[in-house]
């Protein structure tokens, strides 16, 4: 085991899906994976491994902001060798033209995360998704007909934050289509480690306008947004 999951070597797939939230990996493990066991609840951070269309994946709660999600990605990659890491998770719409419900994948992403900060030094670093993954989720969401949308997101070290409008102007004149907190790092570590990552993000809110989605929407879009990952997952 590493220091913050409690699974033996081989436990855990070469692919990953990875919700911030834990129960959320619960739920995937419960609808969508066939032959599941729950191979971590240290901190409540519930993993699971089992297979979908046949093919081993898992799913690994991350908790919330760039130092929780760094930490999981650190030890699934150092610890348990996993080659393909696609989070699942949710965000807040910043353009107009982005709509609650649209699932959002993240080409890129910017930030304001002190921790690529001190790993970067005064380097304005891009980090970036898998290609591949990139065009399998892509090619996924448009043949079930998705709102799709991929560009530049925005991690944030802030869910609250004192100069909130200020920030979303420039972001959206900059457009930046949602702000989430983990994705940069996803992307970073992969990368360092030679890695392919993905953030495949609902839309659960619209920060500008305060469209939200309803609790019955949220689960149906979440459906949508996790059979992209899969199916990506597996192709
Ligand atoms: O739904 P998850 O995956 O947790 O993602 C988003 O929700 C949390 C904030 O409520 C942050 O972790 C943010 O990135
Ligand atoms: O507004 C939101 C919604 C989800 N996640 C965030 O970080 N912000």
């Amino acid at each position: 085991m590493s220091v913050h999951i409690g699974a033996n070597k081989g436990d855990i797939a070469d692919t990953i899906l990875l919700p911030g939230d834990p129960l959320r990996a619960k739920y995937i493990a419960e609808n969508f994976l066939e032959n599941v066991f729950c191979y971590n609840e240290v901190r409540g951070m519930y993993g699971y491994t089992g297979t979908y269309k046949g093919k081993k994946i898992s799913v690994q709660g991350t908790g919330m902001g760039v130092p929780s999600i760094s930490i999981y990605v650190n030890e699934l990659i150092q610890s348990y060798d996993v080659q393909n890491l696609i989070r699942v998770g949710t965000c807040g719409a910043i353009k107009k033209n982005v709509k609650v419900r649209d699932v959002i994948l993240a080409s890129t992403s910017s930030t304001d995360s002190q921790m690529n900060r001190v790993v970067f030094g005064g380097i304005d670093y891009a980090p970036t998704a898998d290609f591949e993954l990139l065009k399998k989720a892509y090619d996924t969401g448009v043949e079930k007909g998705l709102s799709l949308r991929v560009g530049n997101v925005f991690t944030s070290d802030s869910f609250y934050r004192d100069n909130m409008p200020e920030m979303l102007e420039l972001l959206d004149t900059y457009n930046v289509l949602g702000i989430e907190m983990e994705t940069t790092a996803l992307y970073t570590l992969a990368a360092k480690y030679n890695r392919h990552a993905l953030s495949v993000l609902t839309v659960s809110d619209h920060i500008v306008t305060g469209e939200e989605t309803t609790a019955e929407e949220r689960q149906t879009t979440f459906n949508e947004m996790i059979e992209v990952a899969l199916d990506a997952a597996v192709k």
